[in-house]
């Protein structure tokens, strides 16, 4: 198995606790449904992932230009940055329709092979969460994505037989938080793998006044600037706490989305100048306060804030980490000088683990 890249130990499948929290990359169903108003459509409304556009969009030309499909698609990268949005555009680009499913909506083979026989010709199926699919299907669909057949396996035990079952052409694109964790003859299938990275502020403000408009709210550019800056560079996020400040200036303020609503809203909904919300500043507060900066375990350190040990490592320490206000190390989680600044707090001299950085 190949080793994870830093990012996928981080930002494993979102547990369920992520949809509940305003500044996480996960969303549920009633997210979702905000969410597809927002979507770009086409390739060219797509913000940002520069390299992943230009290659993409090379992919899909040659593809056209050629009158076949194009192959096969691996997106990999933490949640919320745009996989499903992007598996759309492939969709509307190739002017095909698209089928979902994912890897935990396929219990069986079974259940795969029934999708991919019902596939009309340059079809594109997302299968999102592609890494959590169960053996046998991942089997199934390798084959199907290599010579566009499936092997259906007719009666039990020694008296089975596969019959082949041709399928027309399909577009397969993938969707994954751990590409590490796909094994190789299924990765080796995509022809193009693109990685979506965190998005920068000024892309997340692109983003957010695309969206202002599409909401038809007047978003100001300090607002907007404002509002990136706590998005943890996730578009998903970044839309999520545009619809905040709406609410916040509809009911409390005049209805315009300037610096002091956003400000405003995000004091109210607890995230503060750099995307921290109360579980992580918690977190951090009692790395500092009680433990002295550590090193401490993780599950004292959950035991000291009221979570599970999961949750701290999953939902806090994730963006702690990346943002350098935590450390992990051999003996525990230790806060860095950033963490002390931004609580406002000074280290202790000396305190092993205080001043790492
Ligand atoms: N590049 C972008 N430009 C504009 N909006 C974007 C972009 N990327 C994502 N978004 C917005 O962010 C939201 C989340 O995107 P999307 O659902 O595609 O993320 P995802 O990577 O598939 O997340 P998950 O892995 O959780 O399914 C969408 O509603 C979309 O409007």
């Amino acid at each position: 198995m190949p080793e994870a890249l830093p990012w996928e130990e981080e930002y494993g499948a979102a547990p369920a606790t992520l949809g509940e929290r305003l500044v996480s990359g996960g969303s549920d169903a009633v997210e979702r449904a905000a969410e597809a108003a927002l979507r770009p459509r086409r390739l060219d409304e797509f913000v940002g992932q520069q390299v992943v556009r230009n290659q993409l969009s090379l992919v899909l030309d040659a593809a056209l230009a050629r009158g076949t499909s194009p192959d096969h698609v691996l997106l990999s990268g933490p949640p919320g940055l745009g996989k499903t949005t992007l598996a759309m555009i492939i969709a509307a680009e190739l002017g095909t329709s698209l089928r979902v499913t994912s890897g935990p909506a396929i219990a069986h083979a079974g259940d795969l092979a029934a999708v991919l026989s019902s596939l009309e010709e340059g079809e594109v199926l997302f299968i999102d969460e592609i890494h959590r699919l169960a053996r046998p299907a991942e089997e199934l669909l390798y084959v199907a994505m290599e010579d566009f057949r499936v092997d259906v396996v007719v009666g039990k035990g020694a008296g089975a037989s596969a019959i082949p079952l041709s399928l027309p052409p399909f577009v397969a694109v993938g969707a994954t938080t751990r590409a590490g964790l796909l094994p190789a003859p299924l990765r080796d299938r995509f022809g193009f793998t693109g990685h979506l990275d965190f998005y920068s502020n000024d892309e997340l403000e692109k983003v957010l006044l695309r969206s202002s408009g599409l909401l038809d709210v007047p978003l100001t550019a300090e607002a907007a600037a404002e509002i990136a800056s706590r998005s943890r560079g996730t578009p998903r996020i970044a839309n999520r706490l545009l619809r905040r400040v709406r609410d916040w200036a509809q009911v409390r303020g005049d209805g315009r989305l300037d610096l002091a609503a956003a400000r405003a809203a995000l004091e109210v909904y607890e995230v503060d100048p750099v995307g921290l919300d109360r579980l992580d500043r918690s977190v951090l507060t009692a790395l500092c306060t009680r433990f002295g900066g550590g090193p401490v375990g993780l599950t004292t350190l959950a035991v000291a804030v009221g979570e599970e040990p999961e949750t701290v490592e999953t939902v806090a320490e994730p963006f702690l980490v990346r943002e350098g206000y935590m450390g992990r190390t051999p003996r525990g989680r230790v806060a860095t000088r950033a963490a002390w600044e931004h609580l406002g707090l000074t280290p202790p001299d000396g305190a092993s683990g205080t001043l790492w950085s």
